[in-house]
């Protein structure tokens, strides 16, 4: 389903080239579920947007069902079946919450629809329907519409970048949920970007990215136990140690 194969993303600092993502290659099957951990700065979030076409890449290619969409921007991947939520999710003063689910689902939805969508995130429907999409929405609420934006319509492939952040239990619980039931029906694969060891278990595999590189790729029952024994000095700067 999705073939990543030598994925670079270089940035210009002070004069000089500097790989954020450096020649990273995998795949992830249909329907399956590939979890992305690493530790902090280590280049996930760049990739899952060089993914999404929200940043170029310098070089490499990408893959969707055999279609190259390397050279697509944001609007055409998404076309072409990438779901996609922000690790910090953007807002926009003036437009509603109906309507912003309306427009991520590609139709108008009926108020039923909408309030669906808001109950399987933990938002309670009537009282957020027809708010803004602005600055008056908490972190957490931002974190749970934005999931429900991806899941309002349905994707060949989705990218969660740290949905866990900012979410209370309850609402975890409730998300768990949804993406062990999109795990379930196997009609969309997801690659979730995470350091919650919840839902790193519930992977098919895991790819551990350090450094901008892939530090290690495998089986969930393989890559956690190596994860969990890790220690605070594995994870240092690697010119410190
Ligand atoms: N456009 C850019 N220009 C310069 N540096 C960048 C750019 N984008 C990302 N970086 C740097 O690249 C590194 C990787 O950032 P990224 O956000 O991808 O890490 P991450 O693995 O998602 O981290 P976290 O777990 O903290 O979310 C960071 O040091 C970041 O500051």
């Amino acid at each position: 389903m999705l073939e990543v194969k030598n994925l670079t993303f270089q940035v210009q600092e002070n004069g000089v080239e500097r790989s954020i993502v450096e020649n990273i290659s995998f795949d992830v099957a249909d329907g399956e579920m590939l979890v992305i951990t690493g530790p902090n700065g280590g280049g996930k979030s760049t990739l899952a947007k060089v993914l999404m076409g929200i940043e170029k890449a310098s070089a490499g290619q990408i893959i969707l069902d055999g279609e190259d969409i390397s050279n697509y921007d944001i609007n055409h991947r998404a076309d072409a079946g990438i779901g996609y939520a922000f690790q910090q999710p953007p807002r926009f003063k003036g437009m509603t919450v109906m309507k912003l689910l309306s427009l991520s689902a590609g139709k108008e939805l009926k108020r039923e629809e909408c309030c669906k969508l808001l109950s399987t995130v933990g938002l309670c429907a009537n009282e957020y329907i027809e708010r803004e999409v602005d600055g008056t929405l908490s972190g957490g609420e931002m974190k749970r519409l934005e999931i429900a934006t991806v899941l309002a319509k349905s994707h060949k492939l989705c990218i969660f970048d740290e949905p866990e952040a900012g979410i209370d239990l309850w609402s975890f619980s409730m998300l768990i949920e949804q993406f062990e039931k999109i795990h379930k029906e196997k009609k969309e694969s997801l690659v979730l970007i995470s350091h919650q060891e919840r839902i790193i278990q519930m992977a098919d595999r895991i790819m551990v990215i350090e450094d901008g590189k892939i530090a290690s790729i495998g089986a969930t029952d393989e890559i956690l136990p190596q994860l969990l024994g890790k220690t605070a000095d594995s994870y240092s700067c690697l010119t410190c140690r």
